[in-house]
Parts: C-alpha cells; sequence; structure tokens
C-alpha cells in the first residue's frame, strides 16, 4: 500500500510518491527538450547551406544529408514528446485518484453537522473540481519544468554562445512579463476563488432542484425555484468569465513583452552579420539566433501561463488542504461487551442557545427498552443523537461507568449503534447495505425486520441492488432495510428514531418481538409518535417544550396528562 511517511497535506507528497513515473518522465522530457536545440541549430545550418549552394561552394548531397538529419532529429524530438505526455497524463491520474480517494474518505467520516455547516454544494465542489483543478496545476508544473525551465536554459547558452552581448540585451524582456504575471496573481487568485464559490452555490440549487422537484411542483413552485436557478446560474457564468478572462487575456500580452527583443535581434543582429556589431557573424549564425530566441520568448510566455495555473491551483489546493488528511479506514471495532447506562443532569441546547433538553436522567441496564415519545418538535431525535456526541451537552451520559463525550470516536462506535429518519441507502446490492463492511451474511437480519418474502421476491433477491439506480424501494421498505443494518452491526446501546413509523401495525408489532430476543443483552432507546407499544418498555421518556418526565408506562399514564390523552386518542384508534 502507501507509504507510511505520506503525509495527504503536503503537495510534495504526491511528487514523491510518483517518483517512478516522474523518472520516465525526466528521461523524455530531457531528452525531448535537448532535441528541440537541434532545431534552431539545423534552420541556420540549413539557411547557410542554401547560401553556400546558391553561390556555388556548396553540393546538393550536402543539402541532402543535412536535410535528412534535420528530420530524423525531429522524429526523436517528437517520439520522446509523445512519451512525456503520456507519463505526465498518468502522473496527473494517479494523483488526481488518490486525492480523490483521500478526500471522500474525509469527508464520509466528517458528522453530519460538519457537512452541513460547509454546504453540499460546496462539499461536491471540492471533492471533484477543486481536486481537478488542483491536479492540472500539478501537471502543467510538472510539464513545464522540462518544457520551459529546461529550453530555456537550453536556448539562453545557445545565444550566449552566438553573442552574449546581445543575449543579455534581449534577455531582459522575458523577466519583465514574469514580473507582471506575478503582480497579476492577485486578480487571478481573487476571480479563481469567486468562481469556486458560485460553482458551488450553483451545485447546491441544482442539488435542491432535483432533490424537492416534486414538492415544487406539487405546491407550483417551478416557476419560483426556476427563476432562482437562473439567477444562481448567471452568477455563476459572470463569475466563470470574469475568471477566465484574467486567466487568458495575460498570456499575449506577456508574449508582446517578450517579443520587444525581436528589434534588438534585427538592429544589432543585421550590424553582426555587415561586421561592424558586437561580434562577427554569418547570415546561418544570424538566423539560429533568432529562431533560438523566437523559441525562448515563446516559452517564456508559457512559463506566464503556467504562473497563472499554479495560482489558481493554489486557491483550490487552499479549499481542499484541510480535507485532505490522513484517514485509513477505521477498522469496525468489535462491539462493547454489555453494561449500565447512566444519565445524569443531562442538558442540550443548540449553538443557537434554544435549550432542548433540561435535566434530564436516568438508568438503564443491559435488555432493557426505554421508549421517548411528546409532541412534535419537543425534541426526541435531538435526544437520539444526543448519545452521538456530535455537539457538547451538560451533565453526564456514562456507559460502563464511562463518560461518552470524553471517549475516543471509535471506542463511542463500539458502544452506541444509531438507525435516524433518513434510510441513508447507497448504491449497492440489499446484502452489502446490511453488511457495510461486515464480513458474514445478512439473511438473519432481513428476517429479524420482516421482509425476507420482500427480498425472495426481487429480481436478484438478496444481491438486487437499492440506492441511486438500484430498484425503488417502498419508504416501508427501505426503512426496514436501515434497521437491519443497525441491528447486524450490534452494539449494546441502540437508538433507533422513529424506526416503525411507515410500517403497518402488524409488521411493528412482529419486529418489536423479534427486536428483544435479538437485542436481549442490549438497552434499546426507542424514539416513537406511536405509543401502543409503549405498555411494553421498560420505562418511558416524556418530552415537551424541553422538560422531561421519566417513569414506567403506568407511572405516566397516572401523572402526566398530556401522555395518558395521547395513549388514549391514540389505542381509541384515531391516528393508527
Ligand atoms: N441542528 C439544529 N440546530 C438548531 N436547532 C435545531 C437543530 N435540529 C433541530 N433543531 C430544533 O430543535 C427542536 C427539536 O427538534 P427535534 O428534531 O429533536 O424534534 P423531534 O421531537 O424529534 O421532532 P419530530 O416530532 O418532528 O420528530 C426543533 O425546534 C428544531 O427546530
Amino acid at each position: 500500500m502507501k507509504d507510511e511517511s505520506f503525509r495527504p497535506n503536503r503537495v510534495l507528497s504526491y511528487f514523491q510518491e510518483e517518483w517512478k513515473t516522474l523518472f520516465f518522465v525526466a528521461v523524455s522530457g530531457l531528452i525531448y527538450n535537448l532535441g528541440l536545440l537541434a532545431g534552431p541549430w539545423f534552420e541556420g545550418k540549413m539557411t547557410g547551406k542554401l547560401v553556400d549552394l546558391l553561390g556555388g561552394t556548396g553540393t546538393f548531397h550536402q543539402m541532402l544529408m543535412l536535410v535528412t538529419a534535420y528530420v530524423v532529429s525531429i522524429g526523436i524530438v517528437q517520439v520522446s514528446r509523445y512519451f512525456k505526455r503520456f507519463y505526465v497524463r498518468r502522473f496527473a491520474n494517479n494523483v488526481n485518484r488518490h486525492m480523490k480517494q483521500i478526500l471522500y474518505g474525509t469527508l464520509v467520516r466528517k458528522s453530519r453537522l460538519e457537512l452541513e455547516a460547509e454546504g453540499t454544494g460546496n462539499v461536491l465542489t471540492k471533492a471533484i473540481l477543486d481536486v481537478d483543478d488542483c491536479v492540472e496545476g500539478m501537471r502543467k508544473f510538472t510539464t513545464e519544468i522540462f518544457d520551459t525551465g529546461v529550453a530555456l536554459l537550453a536556448y539562453a547558452c545557445m545565444l550566449l554562445w552566438y553573442d552574449w552581448k546581445l543575449a543579455l540585451l534581449c534577455m531582459i524582456f522575458p523577466p519583465i512579463s514574469y514580473v507582471i504575471a506575478e503582480k497579476m496573481r492577485v486578480m487571478v487568485q481573487k476571480t479563481g476563488a469567486a468562481y469556486k464559490v458560485q460553482s458551488g452555490a450553483l451545485s447546491a440549487a441544482t442539488l435542491d432542484r432535483a432533490t424537492n422537484a416534486i414538492t415544487y411542483r406539487v405546491f407550483g413552485c417551478e416557476e419560483d425555484r426556476k427563476a432562482a436557478y437562473e439567477e444562481n446560474l448567471s452568477a455563476y457564468e459572470s463569475a466563470a468569465v470574469r475568471a477566465n478572462i484574467w486567466n487568458t487575456a495575460m498570456p499575449p500580452i506577456y508574449r508582446m513583452i517578450s517579443m520587444t527583443s525581436i528589434l534588438f535581434i534585427l538592429y544589432f543582429g543585421g550590424r553582426n552579420v555587415l561586421h561592424e556589431g558586437w561580434t562577427p557573424w554569418t547570415i546561418a549564425v544570424f538566423t539560429t539566433f533568432l529562431s533560438c530566441y523566437t523559441k525562448l520568448a515563446t516559452k517564456s510566455s508559457s512559463a506566464a501561463k503556467l504562473f497563472n495555473a499554479v495560482h489558481k491551483a493554489q486557491v483550490s489546493w487552499k479549499r481542499i488542504k484541510p480535507l485532505l488528511q490522513n484517514s485509513k479506514a477505521e477498522p469496525e471495532l468489535p462491539a462493547a461487551a454489555p453494561a449500565e447506562l447512566n444519565v445524569d443532569h443531562l442538558h442540550f441546547a443548540y449553538p443557537n442557545g434554544k435549550e432542548i433538553i433540561h435535566d434530564l436522567s436516568f438508568q438503564a441496564a443491559p435488555g432493557q427498552i426505554i421508549g421517548v415519545t411528546g409532541p412534535v418538535a419537543c425534541g426526541k431525535s435531538t435526544l437520539g443523537k444526543t448519545f452521538l456526541c456530535e455537539s457538547p451537552y451538560e451533565g453526564s451520559i456514562t456507559f460502563g461507568g464511562k463518560e461518552l463525550g470524553k471517549m475516543e470516536k471509535a471506542d463511542r462506535n463500539r458502544m452506541v449503534g444509531y438507525l435516524g429518519h433518513d434510510p441513508e441507502l447507497f448504491h449497492g446490492s440489499v446484502e452489502e447495505n446490511i453488511r457495510l463492511g461486515g464480513k458474514e451474511g445478512a439473511e438473519e437480519m432481513i428476517r429479524v425486520v420482516c421482509l425476507e418474502d420482500e427480498v425472495k421476491a426481487m429480481e436478484n433477491g438478496i444481491h438486487t441492488l437499492v440506492g441511486t439506480g438500484g430498484i425503488r424501494l417502498s419508504g416501508g421498505q427501505a426503512q426496514r432495510l436501515a434497521l437491519a443494518r443497525t441491528l447486524y452491526h450490534k452494539r449494546p446501546v441502540l437508538v433507533l428514531d422513529d424506526p416503525f413509523s411507515a410500517l403497518d401495525k402488524e409488521t411493528e408489532a412482529q419486529i418489536f418481538v423479534n427486536l428483544k430476543e435479538l437485542a436481549k443483552d442490549s438497552i434499546i432507546i426507542l424514539i416513537s409518535h406511536r405509543l401502543y407499544l409503549f405498555d411494553q418498555m421498560d420505562q418511558v421518556i416524556w418530552m415537551d417544550e424541553c422538560h422531561t418526565k421519566v417513569g414506567t408506562h403506568e407511572e405516566l399514564l397516572a401523572t402526566v396528562p398530556s401522555y395518558a390523552e395521547l395513549c388514549s386518542n391514540q389505542t381509541k384508534g384515531g391516528s393508527f
């Protein structure tokens, strides 16, 4: 696998990791660029030979030899160019894949809250566009090190060899274009960053449009949403145009500046040929010098282009760097042993200050089922998520005497299993969705959640694909599949948030029986709106406006009128 010293948040590490590919790039790049020098040399020689031929001092055979050698050298240069490009592309593809793998690894380990805070569109942009831009910068850098760096050096040496004074005079201009390119860096970066932000907003708007399409249609909001989307699109287009202008308008200007030296070559080079200048030249040397300088100036404008690409890559790198962390897949550790759960004077408030849980205390022993209920939006799901410790709480939640909030995430994962509102099925088979990295079969859990017959009836049974691109499951099927996954990864504390909301009464009752049997030594915290199983709970937590009441079903019936009323409404056959 990968080298231990590899540091994903250091650009150099990616170059080091690909040293073999870069070795081939270096060899083919050197042959290509040194071979390029042969071009101006042959061109000068051929011009000289042509003058000789016309003056009657050269032979046609000599000219033919020269042309043949020129063609062969072009062949060698082009073949090495092909190999260089091939290996540079391979380098870029390898880095791109590796960076995306690392980023993906980090994103899937981020908590729900962190992802929400970051914004889905922004995350998608980071995962795809920023990595692409970053790797593109690295690719251009690798290419230009040879195509520009080595070539420029070689051309410069050749020019100095022919007339060092004229060469120095001409070579003042390319650095001026570099300096200007460097000064323009801020604008390239600024417009590039603005483009990225708009791109993130557009991704979020597209996702929102696709995810909520039915709701918008049913409520007749399509036109409004379309207008909002168009607004995003226009902002994105303007940002893209601005970024593009700064990216593409500058290189021609850099090139013009570099080319100013041609005027000096024509004047001082002409004087050299007339033997009135600094060094006596033949017409062949004049041609070689001019051709060599034109190539040097063209190359130096590529260097300016390289600055732009690297600056653009820097913007992307800054955005993704915090997400590029060593995120080796944490191996699933075995579940912790059963133990007591102790919740003591628990308080919880969201960062906006709104208190949701106020002074809740209860204890649970292995094998107990705790029902949690209360009016809509009273904080039931918040209580469930508190056990995941995504946000800090006050008071204490201990399992086996250890404080959950102070544990390493991996240790906490061994203790608490969680099933939220959203089934969160991924693209994969029914079996893969249940096992999620586990090795053994998933059939037992399919039976526990009463999904056996339905899975058998599917075209490929347990191997049927679900999630994006797979078959469409009903709400109740998706819910049971997600429950099967939670139960498969057995934990001594199971938090199940409304796991039966999409099921009929009989199925719910059957699953509850199976669940009790399966999780005999687990503590189950069952959040639900529907109460007809609550008389089988060991304890019930009633939540209302951040106040909580804990007791047996019978105790709450006697002491909490709202609970008694809700139970009575439901058992009269009212809501289910
Ligand atoms: N991330 C959050 N930041 C701030 N407030 C939140 C957040 N999540 C939920 N809330 C608020 O906390 C309160 C309780 O929400 P919660 O989802 O826990 O209630 P619930 O009882 O599970 O609701 P339901 O009966 O609809 O399932 C609500 O007022 C909600 O707006």
